[in-house]
């Protein structure tokens, strides 16, 4: 087992100094969770849910207030440095790169964090800098990179300590389409590398794309966890209907639960299959074409079990 959280609780203390203190907020409520070796497990939830405090307590620069937390068998609090060896961090955003460094120096300092022997590091540096296609501007100073370049810095920065567990912390947010397509690659080759990968995302296409299983959080607990397949099947609730767009007035029918038009489709949201049936009755006899039946997306499973809250929607 790569990662095993057992009853982990997090609470925190609004205001601080001078301010009066707040209401204890509870950010992690006894939550369990086992993550298999080199699998890519996707943490997913709304804002609050407490996914980065999970992922702090993890790389160990949070402790829990009760519960455990182990990784690769070593508990994140006992062993601290140990755990520290093993895991590598990408938090997403523009944090934590020197800026008035070049990707390569900015690489030598975090191997000497790991305290990689001279050769190693400067080894692991030439690699990570063409694997991530940073090389032709390696000794550039940071500060002169485009936000995907400095995204690619992070990347690398995650991964200079050949970590056997990897944390991903919203690691797309901002990033263009072909970037988030590279990172999907970057993702395949590190899990056939062996390495396991925990990544906290919105972004349910991507979380679909990359993980062999996700884990729904929320209100620091976990609500399920499944393969995104798994977790559509489990949502047999809804079922729903796609069809070339129409101005056809389907809100009305029996068991239509919700009815989107988008990018010339439409998708009618319907209670089961007895309804979603007579949609596409419906629909066919109305001339409409390119009917069918489709299976909840991760997405629509996140938005029956959670509701659109994180989701940007
Ligand atoms: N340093 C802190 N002090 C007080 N409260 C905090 C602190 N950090 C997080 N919290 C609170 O703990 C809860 C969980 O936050 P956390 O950042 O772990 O959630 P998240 O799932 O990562 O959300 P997001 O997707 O917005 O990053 C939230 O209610 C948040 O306001």
């Amino acid at each position: 087992m790569s990662v095993r959280v057992s009853g982990l609780t997090r609470s925190y203390r609004n205001g601080k100094g001078w301010r009066p203190k707040g209401a204890e907020v509870v950010a992690l409520d006894q939550l369990s969770l086992a993550v298999e070796q080199g699998e890519v497990h996707g943490l997913l939830g709304p804002n609050g849910a407490g996914k980065t405090t999970l992922c702090k307590i993890l790389s160990t620069i949070l402790l829990p207030t009760a519960g455990t937390a182990e990784v690769l068998g070593h508990d994140v609090v006992a062993e601290a440095p140990r755990v520290r060896e093993l895991i590598g961090i990408v938090f997403g955003g523009e944090r934590g790169l020197y800026w008035k460094l070049t990707a390569r120096q900015n690489l030598r300092y975090w191997a000497a964090m790991y305290k990689l022997p001279d050769q190693l590091a400067q080894r692991r540096c030439d690699e990570l800098l063409d694997r991530l296609g940073l090389a032709d501007r390696a000794d550039d100073l940071v500060e002169t990179y485009s936000r995907g370049m400095k995204q690619r810095v992070h990347l690398a920065r995650g991964l200079i300590g050949d970590p056997r567990l990897v944390l991903f912390d919203e690691p797309t947010t901002g990033m263009d389409p072909v970037s988030a397509h590279d990172f999907r690659d970057l993702i395949a080759e590190l899990r056939a590398e062996g390495r396991t990968i925990l990544i906290t995302t919105h972004d349910m296409a991507e979380a679909e794309a990359v993980c062999d299983r996700v884990t729904l959080v929320d209100k620091g607990k976990v609500v399920a966890t499944e393969t995104p397949r798994g977790l559509a099947k489990m949502s047999a609730l809804h079922r729903w209907v796609e069809a070339d767009d129409t101005d056809l007035d389907l809100g009305g029918l029996p068991g239509v639960v919700d009815v989107v038009q988008r990018d010339g489709l439409l998708r009618v949201k319907t209670d089961g299959d007895d309804s979603a049936r007579s949609v596409v009755d419906f629909l066919l006899s109305n001339g409409i074409r390119s009917v069918r039946v489709v299976q909840p997306t991760l997405e629509d499973v996140y938005l029956d079990v959670i509701g659109s809250r994180g989701m940007g929607v």
